[in-house]
C-alpha cells in the first residue's frame, strides 16, 4: 500500500531529529523524509544512517538532505534545532535556551513563511518558540509539544504512587512546558474516582525525570520523539485522539489538551478549580512576559514577518 503521507521534513539533526527521524523511517507512512541541520555534516551523517536502516529493513522511505526552503511541499515540517550554548540553569532550565535558539528558530519561520502544513515545534522554551514560529511564518497549523509528555509523566508518577496500571490514571498537565505546568488535579480520576494527588511528588518527578534522563543519556529523545509522532499522526488524520499540544488558545499560546477527529483540532480544556485557574493565568503571564520580551534577541530583519 502507499504510504498516505508524501513528505515529512525534520529540521535539527540531534538527539530529538534522529529519533524522530527513525521513528518514522520505521513506522513507514511517509513517502519522502527530508532531513536539514546545523551542519551539512551532520545532516549528511544522518541520512547515511537512515539509508543503512532503510535498506536492513527494505522500507519505502526515501530520505535525503534538504535545506528548509526546500521543505514547502512538506506535509509536515518538525522543527527541533538548538543552538550551541551551555545550560546552567538550575531552575527554568528550558527557558535558559530562549535568547539562543530564538533567532535560530526565527529564521526558520521566515524562511518558511507561508507555509501551508502542519509545524511541530519542539524546541525550547517550546511554548515560547511554537508562538515565534507561528507569528513569523503567518502558518496556521503550528502545533508545540510539551504537555504531552508532562502528561505521560504525571500519569506515571501517579500510577506508581498509588500502585496501579497506568491505563486507570486519567489526568493532564496544561499550560507552560515548564516549571509553571498546571496539575489537572481536580479532574484526574484513577479508575474512574477523584484522588488525592500527591503535588510534591508529582511537580518533584516532572522537574527531575528530565533530569535523570540528561544526565543518563545526554538527552531525552524516545519520549519526545514519541510525542511527535502521535502529535503528526492526530494532526495529519491519521489517527483521532486526543493531545496535549501548545496552540494559540484565545490569544493565549499554551499546551491544551486537543481532540483530533480527522486532522480537525477541538480545544477540550478540563474543568479547573480555583487554584488550577490561577495557576495556568500565571503560566500564560509568564510565557506572554517571555515573548514579549524577546525582541532584544533577534535582529529586526527576525523579528519582522515580511
Ligand atoms: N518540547 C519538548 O518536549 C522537548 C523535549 C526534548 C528536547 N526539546 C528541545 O528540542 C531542541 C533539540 O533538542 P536536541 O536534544 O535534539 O538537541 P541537540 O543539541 O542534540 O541537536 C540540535 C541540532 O540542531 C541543529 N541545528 C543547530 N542550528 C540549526 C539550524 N539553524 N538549522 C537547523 N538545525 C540546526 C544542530 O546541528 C543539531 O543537530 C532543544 O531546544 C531541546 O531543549 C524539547
Amino acid at each position: 500500500m502507499r504510504p498516505p503521507v508524501p513528505a515529512i521534513g525534520v529540521i535539527g539533526a540531534g538527539a530529538v531529529g534522529q529519533t524522530v527521524s527513525t521513528l518514522l523511517m520505521g513506522a513507514g507512512w511517509c513517502r519522502e523524509l527530508l532531513i536539514a541541520s546545523g551542519s551539512p555534516t551532520s545532516a549528511e551523517a544522518l541520512v547515511a544512517d537512515l539509508e543503512d536502516m532503510q535498506q536492513v529493513l527494505d522500507a519505502s522511505v526515501l530520505v535525503r538532505t534538504a535545506h528548509p526552503s526546500q521543505m514547502g511541499h512538506c506535509a509536515a515540517v518538525v522543527v527541533c534545532p538548538r543552538a550551541k550554548f551551555t545550560n546552567t540553569a538550575t531552575a527554568d532550565v528550558r527557558m535558559a535556551g530562549r535568547a539562543a535558539n530564538a533567532p535560530i528558530v526565527a529564521r526558520l519561520a521566515h524562511t518558511l513563511a507561508g507555509y501551508t502544513g502542519t509545524a511541530i515545534v519542539v524546541t525550547n522554551p517550546v511554548d515560547v518558540m511554537t508562538r515565534l514560529f507561528a507569528e513569523i511564518s503567518g502558518s496556521r497549523q503550528v502545533y508545540g509539544l510539551g504537555s504531552n509528555t508532562d502528561t505521560a509523566r504525571y500519569r506515571l508518577t501517579l500510577a506508581h504512587h498509588l500502585r496501579v496500571p497506568v491505563d486507570a490514571v486519567d489526568g493532564q498537565v496544561i499550560g507552560e512546558h515548564g516549571d509553571d505546568a498546571v496539575v489537572c488535579a481536580s479532574s484526574t480520576r484513577v479508575g474512574g474516582l477523584p484522588v488525592a494527588v500527591p503535588f510534591a511528588e508529582v511537580r518533584a518527578e516532572l522537574s527531575a525525570r528530565p533530569r535523570r534522563i540528561n544526565h543518563g543519556v545526554g538527552r531525552a529523545r524516545a519520549g519526545p520523539a514519541g510525542a511527535v509522532l502521535a502529535a503528526l499522526r492526530a494532526a495529519l488524520g491519521l489517527t483521532d485522539g486526543v493531545i496535549e499540544l501548545c496552540v494559540n488558545h484565545d490569544g493565549r499560546w499554551r499546551g491544551i489538551p486537543l481532540r483530533f477527529t480527522a486532522g480537525q483540532p477541538t480545544v477540550c480544556l478540563p474543568a479547573l478549580d480555583h487554584g488550577e485557574a490561577q495557576r495556568l493565568l500565571n503560566a500564560d503571564n509568564k510565557l506572554r512576559t517571555a515573548y514579549d520580551t524577546l525582541t532584544p534577541h533577534l535582529t529586526e530583519q527576525e523579528a519582522n514577518p515580511e
